[in-house]
């Protein structure tokens, strides 16, 4: 065979080859479509499937306020949450409160108020984006980040289009998809620390702005929307709602400072009372005052109150009934292990060394802390022994990243307390003193001193203390009532417990607090006030003739 003749051969064999291969690809390319159509088919039609199976709507979805007036009980929350954002300058807002009181709801309600203001800026179309904290979780690459938004850098999209071409992707976070509604961020007090300093940067600039090692101004390949987000950030200018259920001391100041801070209490029977019966009248059954005060007596917030209508429902329907009566509660009670509320009773006769203190939970709830105090002689030589009970001992507590563990407040209290009533002239020293604080109420910081002090004064003189009154506030080692935290639901609590008389720190006066309702609230100053109020009338004439008068205690 000639040259040419091997060369014309070797092109021909080149060319067959060739072919082959794109012939092959063809085909490949070809059942891979197939293939694709095939499964996206039958994807389809189980989608399909799916949507056509639906349960019907859950009790506590049919029983979720619709309108602002159902949300019962918040009258004074609902109140500020209208005036921080149905106006023409909507502010950023952080509810507190117990769980399961109101706060989504009434927070998924206002900007619909809010859309019907003359002057709001936010649009007919503006949106709602809700986001649980808890579950806002980024990782340290900014690959996920659902709140804030993340770059997808073209290494980690493998084989997109985006990927092979080299180009980063922004991914919109909920911040931007909030962009001209609300953005509801419950439980906002378990924001990570880093997150927490993103949502501000993004609320200061109204936009996030991203960052990728794969982004060039001068890349051509980018699409020129990816330039402009690069550029010029994604917008999200919204307005933020957080909820927490911890108090505000616990919220870092920065974003505190930047928001509206609104209080939902604790529901009370009658508001429980009221979101049961609204439950049972939304499934159309019936139910009676006996048993609406039945599950207020199990129940200690909206959502349970709720719960219970749900699973009663479930039973009376059962049975062909159409009446949630006081049988059916209890066994919801049995069988979900439901526990009656207990509500502290101040006592009913004044005794010795027991007193009426004060004590606030979370960001707004309060209650009556019963302080039993026992002073038996010592037979120590110097000094009388001091045992406390019913304490948090140790109390860790979680500032963002960081957690702190410190020895109990309460403890330290009580050495201030005794220093200062031997100061005073209390002998003290020659007793063995028992301050114990019943039922299980966890106690810490200091303002349960000036009530601590007024037991101990109580036992060692055996003068009964007025059970008619509740005290709280700190007391300083001269004698000086300091204020404390908590003050109105402390006093509401005082009131619910049956005191007629409540006395307070003088400077945790405010305007408004001696009405509140209608029990009688005393500021104090100094600790000699604190027994003039709370020791029965015996107190006057046995004072006088002990080691010590109403004069010397006036000098401390
Ligand atoms: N004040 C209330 N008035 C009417 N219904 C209420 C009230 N509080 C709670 N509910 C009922 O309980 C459900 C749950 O309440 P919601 O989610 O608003 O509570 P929350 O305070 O946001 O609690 P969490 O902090 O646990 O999210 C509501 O859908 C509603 O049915």
């Amino acid at each position: 065979m000639s040259f040419v003749g091997v060369a014309i051969f070797i092109q021909l064999l080149v060319g067959i080859i060739v072919g082959l291969y794109f012939w092959n690809m063809l085909k490949n390319n070809r059942n891979n479509k197939v293939t694709i159509e095939k499964e996206s088919k039958k994807e389809l039609e189980e989608l399909r499937k799916m949507r056509s199976i639906a349960l019907s709507e859950p009790l506590s979805e049919m029983v979720r306020p619709k309108k602002m007036e159902d949300v019962i009980g918040q009258e004074d929350g609902v109140e500020s949450l209208r005036a921080a954002l149905c106006s023409a300058n909507p502010q950023h807002v952080i509810i507190y409160g117990p769980p399961g009181v109101g706060k989504t709801a009434a927070a998924r309600l206002v900007l619909e108020e809010a859309k019907k203001m003359f002057e709001t800026p936010f649009k007919q179309n503006a949106v709602f984006v809700e986001m649980d904290a808890t579950t806002a979780r980024f990782d340290e690459r900014s690959i996920a980040d659902p709140l804030i938004g993340s770059v997808h850098d073209p290494i980690y999209q493998g084989a997109g289009a985006m990927g092979q071409a080299g180009i980063p992707q922004p991914k919109r976070g909920a911040v931007s998809n909030a962009h001209g509604g609300v953005l509801f961020l419950d439980e906002i007090g378990e924001l990570h620390p880093l997150q927490m300093n993103k949502l501000l940067k993004v609320l200061e600039d109204r936009k996030v702005f991203f960052e990728s090692a794969y982004y060039s101004e001068e890349n051509e390949k980018i699409p020129l929307h990816i330039h402009e987000i690069f550029q010029q950030g994604l917008p999200a200018d919204f307005r933020l709602i957080g909820a927490t259920t911890r108090k505000p001391e616990e919220i870092p100041p920065a974003i505190r400072s930047r928001c509206l801070e609104i209080f939902f209490k604790d529901l009370e029977t009658d508001h429980l009372k009221e979101v049961a019966k609204r439950a049972a009248e939304k499934v159309k059954v019936e139910i009676k005052e006996e048993a609406l005060e039945r599950i207020a007596s199990y129940t200690r917030n909206g959502r349970e109150a709720v719960n219970v209508v749900q699973i009663c429902v479930g039973i009376i329907k059962k049975q062909n009934k159409n009446e949630i009566e006081i049988k059916d509660i209890e066994w919801v009670a049995e069988s979900s292990q439901l526990v009656p509320k207990l509500t502290p009773k101040v006592p009913d006769k004044p005794q010795v060394g027991v007193v009426n203190g004060l004590a606030v939970f979370g960001p707004n709830s309060g209650s009556l802390l019963e302080i039993e105090v026992s002073a038996l002689p010592t037979s120590h030589a110097y000094e009388g022994t001091v045992k406390i009970s019913g304490i948090v001992d140790e109390e860790e507590i979680n500032q963002g990243a960081k957690t702190i563990r410190r020895k109990s407040m309460a403890n330290h209290s009580v050495t201030n307390v005794l220093t200062m009533l031997k100061s005073m002239g209390v002998p003290v020293h020659q007793y063995d003193l028992h301050i114990n604080y019943p039922g299980g109420i966890p106690v810490d910081g200091p303002s349960a001193g000036i009530a601590m002090a007024a037991g101990i004064f109580s036992a060692i003189h055996k003068i009964p203390v007025r059970n008619d009154v509740a005290l709280t506030g700190e007391v300083s080692l001269h004698g000086l009532v300091k204020p404390v935290g908590g003050i109105i639901p402390k006093i509401k609590s005082a009131k619910k417990a049956g005191a007629t008389k409540v006395l307070i720190p003088y400077d945790n006066r405010q305007s408004g607090i001696n009405q509140i309702d209608l029990i009688e609230v005393i500021p104090v100053k100094r600790f000699e006030e604190v027994l003039d109020y709370i020791l029965t009338s015996e107190y006057q004439t046995i004072i006088k003739t002990d080691s010590y008068s109403i004069k010397q205690r006036k000098s401390i």
